[in-house]
C-alpha cells in the first residue's frame, strides 16, 4: 500500500483500493474510519456481490461498461471477477463483446485508460511517454486503430482493444498488471462518419502517408525503449500493410511482437497440429488456402512454411503448398497488384474472383478465413475442399461473431459432420444430424498471454517465429484424447490460466535452450514461473 496516501485518496486509486476490504486496522491506521460501511468483506464477497450486479446487467455490452468502471475504482477485485470464470468473462472484456465497445466508444467513454499518443506530439514522444507514473512497464500494446478486428478502420474508437488485450495478459496468463500499458496511437482515421461524430475522441484527419507513419512510429520506439528500458511493444490491429511493414523494420532492433500477424498464426498452427493429430497427417503434406492475403494470412501462410521446412520440407516446396484469395481473387502470377510478402504465393493457376473456382483448381485440404467477409464459405467452397480430403480443416478466423466467413452449423451440416473446424469466436455447441460438436475457437488469446508470460519471464532480446510455433505446440500437447472426440482443437477455456502457464512454460524451455533469455534458467522453469505470477488478494 502506498505510503503516502492515505483516507479518501487510497480508496480513489484503483491499485490500492480494496473497498469494503480493508481491515480495521486498516481503516485505524490510514485515516478511513467512518469512510466505509461498517462490515469488513472478503475479497470472495465482493466477487459474489459483482456477479449479482453483472446478471442484473440487460446487454453483454452494459456488462463490460461496468467491468471497466470496476478495473478504473479496485483493480484486484476486477481481476478476482475476471479470473473466477474466464470463459464467461473472456468474451465479455475482449472478443466478440469488445467489438460492440469500439463501434460506440465515443459514447461510452467514461475515463482514460493507459496513454493516448497523436502524431502531433511528433518530437516529444519521450517527454510525452515519460508522464505515465510508472517506468517499469514491461509491455505496451500500442493500436492505431486502422484495422479493429473485422471492423475496418475506427480510428480513436480502437483504443479498447490494447485496453483488452493487456487485460487478458492477466487474465489468462496472471501477467502483473502494474507493468502493462495499453496506447492508442492517434494518426487519424480514413473513416469520415466517425471524423463526423461529434463525439469522436481522436484526430480529425486522414493518416499520413506510410513513410509519415514510419517516421513517427520510428521516434515512438526509440522514446518507447529509452522511457521504459527492457520493454516489449506489441503491436495490435493496424492497418495490414502498417502491421508487415512495422515489423518487419523492427523485429531484429527491438523487443517486438505483433499478435496479428505471429500470435494469430500461432493459435492457428495449434489448432492445425491437433486436427492434424485426428487426421493422422503431417502438415507439410496439407494444401492450404487463404481467404484473405493481409496481415493474419501473411503471418500464418510464412509461419506454416516454417513449420513445413521443421518437418523436412524446402522452401518452395512449402510455398507451393499456400495459395491466397483476396478481394481481387487468387493470387495468380499474372497480377500485378501484390506486395512482395504476397508474391511468393501466387500460383501458376487460371484467374478467378469466385472462391469455388480457386478452390476447385488449387484443391486444398484446409480453408483459412481472415478475409472479414461473412458467408464467404459457402456450401459450394467448402463441399470444394470435402472433395479433395475425408475430413476438411475448415477455420472461418474472422472476428467478430458476424465476420465469421461461415458458421460452425454450416461446416457441420455441408460436410456430414468431417469437418475439423474452428472459429475466432466461441460458437455454442451445435448438434447435427444428432451428434453434438463444440466447435473450437482458434483465437489469439490462447497464446499471446502466455507468450507474454515467457516474454515477462525470460527477458529474450528479440522474438521470432520459432518462439511462437513452440507455443502452438505448447498450446496443441494440451488438448486430451476426450477433450479431441467432441471436436475440440483447443484446450478448455475453464482451466485457462494452468493452461497458460504450462505453454509460457514451453516457450521459456525453448528460449533458454536457444540462449536468447537474459536472466539465468533456473532448475524448475514451470515453478520458477508461477512464482513470477499474479494473484488478485488483498
Ligand atoms: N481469430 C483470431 O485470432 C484473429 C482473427 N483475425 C481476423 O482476421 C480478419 C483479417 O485480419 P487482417 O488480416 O489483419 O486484416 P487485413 O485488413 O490485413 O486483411 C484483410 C484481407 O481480406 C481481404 N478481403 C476483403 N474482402 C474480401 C473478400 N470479399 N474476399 C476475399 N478476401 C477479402 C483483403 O483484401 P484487400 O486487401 O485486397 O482488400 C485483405 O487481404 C479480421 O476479421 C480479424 O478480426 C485477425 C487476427 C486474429
Ligand atoms: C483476435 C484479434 O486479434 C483480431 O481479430 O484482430
Ligand atoms: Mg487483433
Amino acid at each position: 500500500m502506498s505510503e503516502h496516501q492515505r483516507g479518501l485518496a487510497l480508496l480513489q486509486n484503483p491499485i490500492t483500493n480494496k473497498g469494503t476490504g480493508f481491515t480495521a486496522e486498516e481503516r485505524q491506521s490510514h485515516g478511513m474510519e467512518g469512510l466505509l460501511p461498517t462490515t469488513v468483506e472478503t475479497l470472495e464477497a465482493q466477487v459474489e456481490r459483482v456477479l449479482g450486479h453483472l446478471s442484473a446487467k440487460p446487454t453483454d455490452l452494459e456488462q463490460y461498461i461496468y467491468l471497466e468502471e470496476l478495473c478504473d475504482r479496485n483493480r484486484t477485485l476486477f481481476y478476482a471477477v475476471l479470473m473466477s470464470d474466464p470463459a464467461r468473462f473472456v468474451p465479455i472484456v475482449y472478443d466478440p463483446t469488445i467489438a460492440d465497445a469500439c463501434l460506440t466508444y465515443g459514447h461510452i467513454y467514461r475515463r482514460p485508460q493507459g496513454m493516448y499518443l497523436t502524431k502531433e506530439m511528433k518530437g516529444r514522444f519521450a517527454e510525452v511517454l515519460s508522464n505515465w507514473p510508472n517506468r517499469d512497464i514491461r509491455f505496451i500494446c500500442v493500436t492505431s486503430g486502422g484495422r479493429i478486428l473485422g471492423l475496418g478502420d475506427i480510428g480513436a474508437n480502437g483504443a479498447p482493444i490494447p485496453i483488452g488485450k493487456l487485460q487478458l495478459y492477466t487474465a489468462c496468463a496472471a501477467v502483473p498488471p502494474d507493468g502493462l500499458l495499453p496506447i492508442h496511437f492517434d494518426i487519424g482515421t480514413t473513416n469520415a462518419a466517425l471524423r463526423a461524430d461529434p463525439l469522436y475522441t481522436g484526430l480529425r484527419n486522414e493518416p499520413p502517408s506510410p513513410a509519415e507513419i514510419d517516421e513517427l512510429v520510428d521516434e515512438f520506439m526509440e522514446a518507447a525503449n529509452a522511457v521504459f528500458p527492457g520493454v516489449c511493444v506489441h503491436f495490435e490491429d493496424w492497418k495490414g500493410v502498417d502491421a508487415i511493414r512495422l515489423l518487419a523494420r523492427y523485429k531484429d532492433k527491438y523487443l517486438v511482437l505483433n499478435d496479428d500477424i505471429q500470435g494469430t498464426a500461432s493459435v492457428t498452427i495449434a489448432g492445425l497440429i491437433t486436427a492434424l493429430q485426428i487426421k493422422r497427417e503431417k502438415l507439410a503434406d496439407q494444401k492450404i488456402m487463404f481467404a484473405g492475403a493481409g496481415s493474419a494470412a501473411i503471418g500464418i501462410a510464412n509461419m506454416i512454411v516454417e513449420e513445413m521446412k521443421n518437418e523436412g520440407a524446402s522452401d518452395e516446396d512449402a510455398r507451393a503448398r499456400v495459395a491466397l484469395f483476396d478481394v481481387d481473387g487468387l493470387l495468380d502470377a499474372k497480377r500485378g497488384d501484390l506486395s512482395p510478402s504476397q508474391r511468393v504465393y501466387a500460383k501458376d493457376l487460371p484467374p478467378t474472383k469466385d472462391l469455388a473456382e480457386a478452390v476447385k483448381a488449387f484443391k486444398p485440404t484446409t480453408l483459412i478465413g481472415v478475409s472479414t467477409t461473412p458467408g464467404l464459405f459457402t456450401e459450394a467452397v467448402v463441399k470444394g475442399v470435402a472433395a479433395s480430403t475425408d475430413r476438411p480443416i475448415i477455420f472461418p478466423l474472422s472476428n467478430p461473431t458476424d465476420r465469421a466467413e461461415c458458421t460452425p452449423e454450416q461446416a457441420y451440416a455441408w460436410t456430414d459432420g468431417k469437418a475439423l473446424f474452428a472459429a475466432g469466436v466461441q460458437f455454442p455447441d451445435v448438434t447435427v444430424a444428432g451428434k453434438t460438436f463444440h466447435p473450437g475457437q482458434a483465437n489469439n488469446f490462447y497464446v499471446f498471454p502466455a507468450f507474454g508470460l515467457a516474454v515477462y519471464a525470460t527477458k529474450p532480446k528479440r522474438i521470432d517465429d520459432q518462439m511462437w510455433i513452440a507455443a502452438a505446440k505448447g498450446s496443441a500437447d494440451q488438448v486430451d484424447q476426450s477433450a479431441r472426440e467432441k471436436g475440440m482443437l483447443y484446450p478448455p477455456q475453464r482451466g485457462i490460466l494452468e493452461t497458460e502457464i504450462t505453454t509460457a512454460t514451453r516457450v521459456a524451455e525453448h528460449i533458454f535452450d536457444r540462449g536468447l533469455a537474459t536472466v539465468d534458467r533456473p532448475d524448475d522453469i514451470r515453478a520458477w514461473i508461477k512464482g513470477l505470477t499474479y494473484t488478485p488478494r488483498y
